[in-house]
């Protein structure tokens, strides 16, 4: 099977290698000439945990090629996926632009039946907007090609996202048509030996399905944030709470986690154009507005109990570590984190800010430049530090030498933002130590 993938991106990348080591022969496509250029030489552009080996693997057995031309691969494939992003436009609502002009591009160049299935996150509505955007340009050209539209929304997390395509909980497909089903089921028969389902449904249905995803997991962790800022309040421990809950078949274990509010590329962006989707249809989504707010909060959390501990002390001229700059762990991606809106309040209280992490760093530097001090290490970081914050758990933040860092610190004050250290361990060790929700 051939397949093109349009938008070589977290989405594109990964699903076009893992269709490709399946065995289907893959070409990635992006019009960024210099990631296809880098993706030739063997350079992977993201830091995705896997990806570099599989990309590599499966270059070498010839099944997965990048280029910078759609035009040149349109006649030999069965399907195209359009995996480019949709980031928020000035309103909130997904914009769609990069989507429709890859579907302009197909009905420009479109000789034969293809299945164009979009993969990115985009509004109810969007799979009819690219077959218009087709038909009109099959139309300029006074032909008349069959093909189907179809919406495969994507559910894979950053850091996880070979094993999350590999083996997903399930896959959802919105088609219109016998063939199209017949030509995806192909194509995810592969994976059927992970023992899940494809979901088959209308395709305003599945567009919605990934929207509402990723409403609920937002909605999951802001009402756990909020309870934990009440649990501060009332001397419970929100940990216990998540335990207690999450115990609960029906509301189950994952996705509890309080912490310092969610990012990343799609949490925010996709809560607020489901907002955006119901507002244009006369309808407004109360709760979701509510999940938004708290999270807009939460992002700043940590900072309001820097300056409780400093109790009213100016904090202009403190040395304020951080570790962790990414949104999430395993990942170097700072799209909508919460170290951006740290570093932000930081700053502008006249704070001196010494950062850490294990792969972000040089992202933070093309977002912020050096308004702030990159350091070696976790270690380096706290170097005659007012406070430590924690903003990301990752993994090798979880044991460090706290006596070490206790001696290197002016202060030794330690602000948890994802409840990962042990608040009598810290003790011991004499840090005064604050976390989210207890
Ligand atoms: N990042 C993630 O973890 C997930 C993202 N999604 C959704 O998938 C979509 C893509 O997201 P990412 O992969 O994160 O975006 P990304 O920004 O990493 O990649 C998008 C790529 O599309 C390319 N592009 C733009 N216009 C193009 C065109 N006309 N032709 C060819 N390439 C073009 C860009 O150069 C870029 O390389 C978004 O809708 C996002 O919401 C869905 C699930 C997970
Ligand atoms: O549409 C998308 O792009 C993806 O968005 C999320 O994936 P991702 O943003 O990569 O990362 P998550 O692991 O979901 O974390 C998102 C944010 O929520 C926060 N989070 C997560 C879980 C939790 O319990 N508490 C919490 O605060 C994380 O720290 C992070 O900032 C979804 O989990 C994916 O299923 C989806 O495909």
């Amino acid at each position: 099977m051939n397949i093109a993938i349009v938008g070589t991106g977290y989405v594109g990348l990964v699903s076009g290698t893992c269709f490709a080591d399946t065995g289907a022969n893959v070409t990635c496509v992006d019009v960024d000439a210099g990631k296809i250029e880098r993706l030739k030489n063997g350079e992977i552009p993201i830091y995705e945990p896997g990806l570099d080996e599989l990309v590599k693997k499966n270059v070498a057995a010839g099944r997965l090629k990048f280029t910078t031309d759609l035009t040149a691969v349109l006649d030999d494939v069965q399907i195209v996926f359009s995996a480019v992003g949709t980031p928020p436009d000035e309103d909130g609502s997904a914009d769609l632009k990069y989507v429709l002009q890859v579907a302009r591009t197909i009905g420009q160049n479109l000789n034969h039946y293809v299945v164009v299935v979009t993969k990115s996150t985009v509004p109810v509505g969007t799979a009819r907007k690219v077959r218009k955007a087709i038909e009109e340009e099959l139309a300029k050209r006074g032909v008349d090609v069959p093909f189907d539209v179809a919406s495969n929304p994507e559910f894979l997390k950053e850091g996880n996202a070979i094993k999350d395509f590999m083996s997903p909980d399930r896959v959802v497909v919105g088609v219109e048509s016998e063939q199209a089903k017949k030509v995806l089921t192909k194509l995810y028969k592969p994976f059927l030996i992970n023992n899940f389902r494809v979901i088959f449904m209308d395709i305003p249905s599945a567009e919605m399905t990934k929207y509402a995803a990723n409403s609920m997991l937002a909605t999951r962790i802001s009402f756990m944030n909020d309870i934990a800022n009440l649990c501060e309040r009332v001397g419970a421990d929100v940990n216990m709470v998540r335990a207690g809950i999450g115990a609960d078949t029906r509301i189950g274990r994952k996705f509890l986690y309080a912490g310092c509010g969610y990012g990343g590329s799609c949490f925010p962006k996709d809560v607020k154009a489901l907002i955006k989707t119901a507002d244009q249809n006369g309808y407004s989504m109360e709760v979701l507005k509510a999940v938004e707010r708290v999270n807009e909060r939460q992002k700043s959390i940590l900072f309001d109990k820097l300056k409780r501990a400093f109790d009213g002390e100016s904090l202009e001229g403190k040395t304020i570590a951080l570790w962790g700059l990414s949104f999430k762990p395993e990942t170097d991606d700072m799209r909508e984190s919460t170290a951006l809106v740290m570093i932000g309040l930081l700053l502008e209280a006249g704070c001196t800010v010494r950062a850490y992490d294990p792969v972000a760093m040089a992202e933070c530097k093309r977002r912020i430049g050096d308004s702030i001090s990159y350091c070696r290490d976790m270690y380096d970081a706290v170097l005659e530090a007012d406070a430590l914050l924690l903003l990301t758990e990752w993994k090798e933040f979880r044991l460090p030498t706290w006596g070490v860092i206790r001696k290197a610190m002016r202060r030794p004050l330690v602000i948890d933002g994802r409840n990962i250290f042990d608040s009598e361990e810290l003790e011991e060790n004499g840090f005064e130590y604050h976390c989210i929700g207890k």
